[in-house]
């Protein structure tokens, strides 16, 4: 996988004309789109897929609901031809296993490739006090380890994690366990609202294998040059 392959700017906007002129400039310059509750919210899925165009995507609404629920959304979403669909972890195993079950059986039907199927561990705004506050049993990188194992054994594809576990979960989930890490800024970028960070080149080197990457781009004066900006500091 190229560098630039590994991103995925993550588009977050109610607005459906600045969505789609977002997409329309970073096509070709990052690896697909990601797509998440607020634009979802706002447009439904035609405009969404509408908006993105031909790039893959990612779906990330974060599904976490009883498993016929949650198997029903799944194959809602599949009609948005994504390349990535995700689902809270701690949904629990039998709502994982029928997310996975329901994106295999719909693919099937419309005759499309199945998405990878990825489970959200613990948020990347998150960390081991506001973990404890909700009666989580921390510190977060434990906490990560136990879902990720929960969602492997459930037959996911992988996780979205922070890019403070990727070593972790790689030793423990082995190479082909996708992980997926939003969290990420580079040194230029403002952190926001992000607590679990680090930039795109340390958490490639330390095996992430696609990055989620938003407001460093999207909130740019120049989207395309801080994209490329990224791409260049992966690649040296
Ligand atoms: O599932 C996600 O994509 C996700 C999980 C997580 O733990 N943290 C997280 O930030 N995200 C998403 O990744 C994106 C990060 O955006 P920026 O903080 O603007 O780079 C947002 O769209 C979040 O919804």
């Amino acid at each position: 996988m190229t560098p630039k392959e590994r991103i995925y700017v993550a588009i977050d906007t109610p607005d459906i004309n600045r969505a789609t002129k977002l997409a329309r400039l970073l096509s070709g310059e990052v690896g697909g789109i990601k797509i998440g509750k607020e634009l979802f919210t706002a447009q439904g899925p035609n405009a969404v897929r509408g908006a993105v165009g031909g790039e893959p995507l990612f779906v990330d609404l974060k599904f976490h609901d009883i498993p016929n629920t949650v198997a029903g959304a799944i194959r809602s979403s599949l009609h948005m031809r994504p390349f990535m669909v995700n689902v809270h972890a701690s949904g629990g195993k039998a709502m994982m296993q029928a997310a996975v079950e329901a994106a295999r059986e719909t693919s099937e039907d419309l005759g499309i490739p199945r998405p990878l199927v990825l489970a959200v561990t613990v948020l990347t705004s998150l960390d081991d006090t506001d973990l404890s506050d909700v009666g989580q049993k921390g510190p977060a990188a434990d906490q990560v380890k136990r879902l990720a194992l929960l969602a492997q054994e459930s037959g996911i594809d992988g996780v979205v994690c922070s890019s403070r576990e990727i070593t972790l979960l790689r030793e423990t989930c082995g190479p082909d366990f996708k992980l997926v890490v939003p969290g990420i800024r580079p040194t230029w970028a403002a952190v926001g609202d992000q607590k679990r960070i680090m930039t795109p080149k340390d958490a490639v080197a330390a095996g992430a294998d696609y990055l989620v990457i938003g407001r460093p781009i999207t909130g740019a004066e120049d989207p395309v040059a801080a994209a490329r900006r990224i791409v260049e500091e992966l690649e040296a």
